[in-house]
């Protein structure tokens, strides 16, 4: 049963608290004709951050392309907030889509926009909102990720690796969405800022009540950040739990991957 809500369609289901935000069933992805997704299934329940990790070239992407409905799927079911995507209507889809925040690979701001124009743009694409009030708003997303304010007039190609990522951020948060895609967010950062940044995105989860949907090849983040881990190997979710059940896994990638030299080092130093 749908029921209204702020800004978008929620479901009996989201009542509870173990909602599953997203849900995804035997979903089957090929690529002319090469198969790279078979039948995989994977939820996420709200408040969770969840790091999906895997080899190069498993599908991590495509999956969250596939997720955000940029790439077709050849069967299986996808369900946001409780929601079948392929039986949504124009308006519940959209209603969706305004829920959702996507940061991709290397940060992808637009050059040519500074940091507050580039978190208004789902606002422009999305809500029909006064400038005045969309330049507090992009005010507030840029102080909310820890950027200086003077950041908000500066052009992409002005700010450091942390910063553009924090900035990335902001854009994804623009509409305060219930659940954020961040596709390999710490990636080419020096350690201390991964670190800064992975308690950036545990402290929003904690008081925006995020849930959060990673892809990451970054230990640390997953030692540190993530509570739930799936593996993506085969063309599926070979293994999902916590770290905990990462390490004890037998499964041979997951083993070498966790239980690797320095996978060992960050656990001791996890648990130290
Ligand atoms: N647009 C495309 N056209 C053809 N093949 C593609 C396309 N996008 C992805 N692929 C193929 O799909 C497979 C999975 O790619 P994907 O980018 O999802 O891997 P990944 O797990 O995200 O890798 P990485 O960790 O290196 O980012 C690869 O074999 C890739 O070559």
């Amino acid at each position: 049963m749908a029921i209204a809500s702020g800004n978008g369609v929620k479901t009996a289901q989201s009542a509870g608290e173990n909602e599953i935000v997203l849900s995804v069933r035997d979903v089957t992805v090929a690529i002319e004709d090469k198969l790279i997704l078979d039948k995989l299934s994977l939820d996420i329940k709200r408040g969770e951050i969840l790091g999906f990790v895997g080899a190069s070239g498993a599908g991590k992407s495509v999956l969250l392309r596939t997720i955000l409905g940029l790439m077709p799927k050849q069967s299986g079911t996808i369900k946001l907030f409780g929601l079948d995507v392929d039986k949504a209507s124009e308006v519940e889809r959209l209603r969706v889509d305004m829920r959702l925040g996507v940061l991709f690979q290397h940060g992808a701001l637009f050059s040519a926009l500074t940091v507050q124009e580039n978190v208004q743009v789902p606002m422009r694409e999305y809500l029909d909102l006064p400038k005045k009030l969309m330049d507090e708003l992009a005010m507030l997303k840029v102080e909310l990720v820890g950027l200086p304010p003077d950041a908000a007039q500066k052009f992409p190609s002005e700010l450091s690796g942390g910063m553009i990522k924090r900035a990335a951020l902001a854009r994804a948060l623009a509409l305060d969405p219930d659940i954020v895609f961040l596709d390999e967010p710490t990636s080419g950062l020096d350690p201390i800022s991964a670190a800064e940044f992975d308690e950036l995105v545990v402290k929003l989860r904690d008081t925006m009540d995020l849930t959060v949907y990673m892809v990451t090849h970054d230990l640390d983040t997953l030692f540190t950040a993530c509570d739930h881990v799936a593996v993506l190997g085969k063309k599926r979710v070979l293994v999902e739990g916590t770290i905990d059940d990462m390490l004890k896994s037998e499964e041979p990638w997951v083993k070498s991957y966790f239980r690797g030299k320095r996978a060992r080092q960050l656990d001791l130093a996890a648990r130290a």
